[in-house]
């Protein structure tokens, strides 16, 4: 790999993040402080666990067809065996959903964009499973900690997507080069943003 080659891997895959990103950052920060009224997190925490889930879904669908997208864009990803694609996109799609979800998550008063505003983890209790909200919160804390550039958080989400540790891959050994590649990229953005 020479180092052209990595430049050019880390723009193209940066290039698809950015495209790929259902909102931008500044529109995030705009809406940083819009948070649900005392009515409206009423109404969504008197949903039925199916209405809930069903809300949810839909968005959380919405967002992993995006990083579908990203996937598609990233070098090397197209490779792969049709098989394999769907095999990484199965498995990691929505570690990428967390992973940029970061992105929305206000750490100064715990919420979450969520249906246009940021929700608190109350909001989502008609779901019935405050263990995993409790995770999803914990995990975009840690996650904003970090304080990833939008760079390394591409690269960052390119490389949990291409695992070649997932399961059931047809040829483990191409995932394992497409990801050599990626982890030199990301590398090379952590090293070159010090
Ligand atoms: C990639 O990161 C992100 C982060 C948040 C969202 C998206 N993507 C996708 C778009 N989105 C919207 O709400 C859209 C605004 C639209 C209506 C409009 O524009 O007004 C609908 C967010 C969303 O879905 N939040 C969401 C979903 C969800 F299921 C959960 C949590 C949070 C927290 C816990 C659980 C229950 C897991």
């Amino acid at each position: 790999h020479s180092l052209r080659n990595i430049d050019e891997l880390c723009a193209s895959i940066v290039r698809s993040h950015r495209e790929t990103s259902q909102y931008r950052l500044e529109e995030l920060q705009a809406l940083k402080w819009k948070v649900f009224s005392r009515e409206e997190i009423q109404a969504y925490q008197s949903k039925t666990v199916d209405e809930m889930w069903q809300h949810c879904a839909i968005r959380l669908t919405d967002a992993v067809q995006y990083v579908v997208e990203f996937a598609k864009h990233v070098p090397g990803f197209r490779m792969l065996s049709q098989n394999d694609q769907i095999a990484l996109l199965k498995t990691g799609s929505m570690e990428v959903v967390l992973v940029r979800m970061c992105r929305f998550f206000n750490t100064e008063n715990n919420t979450v964009f969520f249906d246009g505003k940021f929700a608190g983890t109350e909001v989502f209790k008609a779901l019935a499973c405050g263990d995993l909200i409790a995770e999803v919160f914990e995990f975009a804390h840690g996650m904003c900690a970090l304080k990833l550039t939008e760079q390394q958080l591409a690269l960052f989400s390119a490389l949990v997507l291409i695992n070649a540790d997932r399961p059931s891959l047809e040829d483990r050994v191409r995932v394992q080069r497409v990801q050599r590649s990626v982890e030199l990229g990301l590398t090379h953005i952590l090293h070159r943003d010090k």
